[in-house]
């Protein structure tokens, strides 16, 4: 039997008895509740305020924070999800209770690529994530660590730039060329591999590719357990279980070769330095498998999206303000000027332009526009309001850099903003939160940057850029792609044409 033929009695007779039952329960058998809730649109049955999600959920969530204010209520089917707008909020929910606010969300696709939440980003607050986190801090992601790992920046570096003298002025995909970039040096951080050699390179691309879209991707089952089944019949579930079998086999053979003395690369990587914690030395702990192949995935998949993603939008925009290419160019010239090798972080420290454009860059298009949502876990008493333990908490960080009482001309592409500003983007200014904040803020800060800013200053420095076939920097497509990281939907091409020439 056709499985439209098997659903066409619950579509007929259940659906409609279902609906009847909720909008029953949800007009007519409500009790009033004492509690003094954030205000809330009407919502509908069932799928509470899904509907007004959309595919780019920040910007209808923007709107609706226009009406309802600040902190706004949503059902997102059963799940009570605070939206929150406002610098002021934000700091609330990050730093006053940061504690209270410090989960993350369960999905079956969490748990099973995750190694049932034993990763950092999505494990629950607790022990163990304390722990995990606390290593990433100070040993894996420390600034002694991401200056140890120079040379792998400055190779993939290197390769980009002699790629983009190779295509003789003719038309690139920048776009393209910096994921490759970014998975490189996060994989090679990593594992001791690139993505674009061939081989475990490209397998281990391949799965990061569907394990992301998987841990991004919207399941029905999460937020309306009692259809959870569709997830089972539309294969989503199918499909998490083998990207999660394959992702462990691939896993399991890097650690054997490991194991057995097998290694491509001389240099110290990520999982040289898991392998190598000693449970008795100072600041060790027992580590598993699971926990160790969890937390590589958590890197790779939350280190590459992000940080090409920032680096497109920067090169998207100075292609669009042609007078801050050229402010920024002349900066980054005249500081490189004669040097043979750029040194990172000591060549950068007076680069104030290029960091103004940067910080420009991530408050209007911060890669995860909504960050990671947040879980409470216990009841709070919230800027005057009732938030029940459970209730999902999402920070529009995108909104809040967008909010004309912060910015002027918010919408506005304009790096003198932050040349006489103190505010940056590490955790303590809540009007610019593109890395979060608190306790769950991103570790990977000082790694990302140190390749966001490396490698944006070498395309500034080694090429003039120019847009394809004539076109006028205001015809340049700016459309978002839906999805947790948000990236250019159509690609960037570019004419690159190397400065001595
Ligand atoms: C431009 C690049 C990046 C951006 C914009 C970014 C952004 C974020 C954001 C918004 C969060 C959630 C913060 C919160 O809930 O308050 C986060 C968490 C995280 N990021 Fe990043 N990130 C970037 C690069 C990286 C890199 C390079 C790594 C690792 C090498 C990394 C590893 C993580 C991890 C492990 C977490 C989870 C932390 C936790 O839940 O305790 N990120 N990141």
């Amino acid at each position: 039997m056709k499985l439209s033929a098997w659903l066409q009695p619950f579509i007929t007779f259940l659906l409609p008895l279902i609906l009847t039952f909720f909008l029953f329960h949800r007009f007519l058998a409500k009790k009033p509740s004492k509690k003094n809730l954030p205000p809330s649109p009407l919502r509908l049955p069932i799928i509470g305020h899904m509907h007004k999600l959309g595919t780019l959920p920040h910007r209808p969530l923007l709107s609706l924070s226009k009406k309802y204010g600040p902190l706004m209520l949503l059902h997102l089917g059963s799940i009570p999800t605070l939206i929150v707008s406002s610098a002021e909020a934000a700091e609330e929910v990050m730093k006053t209770h940061d504690l209270k606010f410090a989960d993350r969300v369960r999905t079956y696709a969490n748990e099973k690529l995750l190694y049932c939440y034993k990763d950092v980003g999505m494990a629950p607050y607790g022990e163990y994530w304390r722990k995990m986190k606390s290593f990433c801090v100070v040993q894996l992601l420390s600034n002694k660590r991401v200056q140890d790992m120079g040379t792998i920046r400055e190779e993939e570096a290197a390769l980009l730039v002699n790629k983009i003298v190779e295509s003789n002025s003719s038309v690139v995909d920048l776009s393209e060329m910096l994921v490759t970039l970014t998975n490189n040096v996060v994989s090679t951080a990593a594992l001791g591999r690139k993505v674009d050699q061939g081989g475990s390179g490209r397998k281990l691309w391949m799965l990061m590719k569907e394990t992301e879209e998987l841990l991004g991707r919207f399941d029905v089952g999460t937020f309306i357990p009692w259809l959870s089944w569709i997830n089972t019949v539309s294969g989503f579930n199918a499909r998490v279980d083998k990207v999660a079998e394959e992702n462990d086999e691939f896993f399991e053979r890097i650690l054997e070769e490991r194991m057995k003395g097998e290694k491509v690369e001389e240099t110290e990587d990520f999982l040289d330095v898991l392998l190598g914690i000693d449970k008795d030395a100072p600041g060790g702990f027992d580590i598993d498998r699971d926990s160790i192949k969890a937390l590589i995935l958590d890197i790779i998949a939350g280190g590459t999206d992000t940080t090409h993603t920032a680096l497109e939008w920067t090169m998207t925009e100075l292609l669009r303000h042609p007078k801050v290419m050229k402010q920024v160019q002349i900066e980054v010239r005249n500081t490189l000027r004669g040097k043979s090798n750029i040194t990172y972080p000591d060549d950068f420290e007076n680069m104030h332009y290029l960091k103004a454009v940067i910080k420009e860059t991530l408050r209007i298009h911060p890669p995860l526009p909504l960050l990671i949502p947040r879980v409470a876990r216990q009841d709070v008493k919230f800027m005057g309001y009732d938030i029940a333990a459970g209730t999902m908490v999402i920070i529009n960080a995108w909104g809040i850099g967008r909010d004309p009482t912060l910015w002027d001309e918010p919408d506005e592409f304009r790096p003198e903003r932050f040349l006489n500003s103190t505010i940056d983007y590490k955790g303590h200014d809540f009007e610019l939160i593109p890395f979060g904040a608190g306790r769950r803020g991103c570790p990977g800060i000082n790694f990302a940057m140190s390749t966001y800013e490396f490698v944006l200053a070498n395309l500034l420095h080694k090429f003039e850029w120019e847009l394809p076939n004539g076109m006028k920097c205001d015809e340049l497509n700016m459309d978002e792609c839906a999805g947790l990281t948000v990236h250019k939907k159509v690609p960037l091409l570019v004419v690159a044409r190397p400065l001595s020439s």
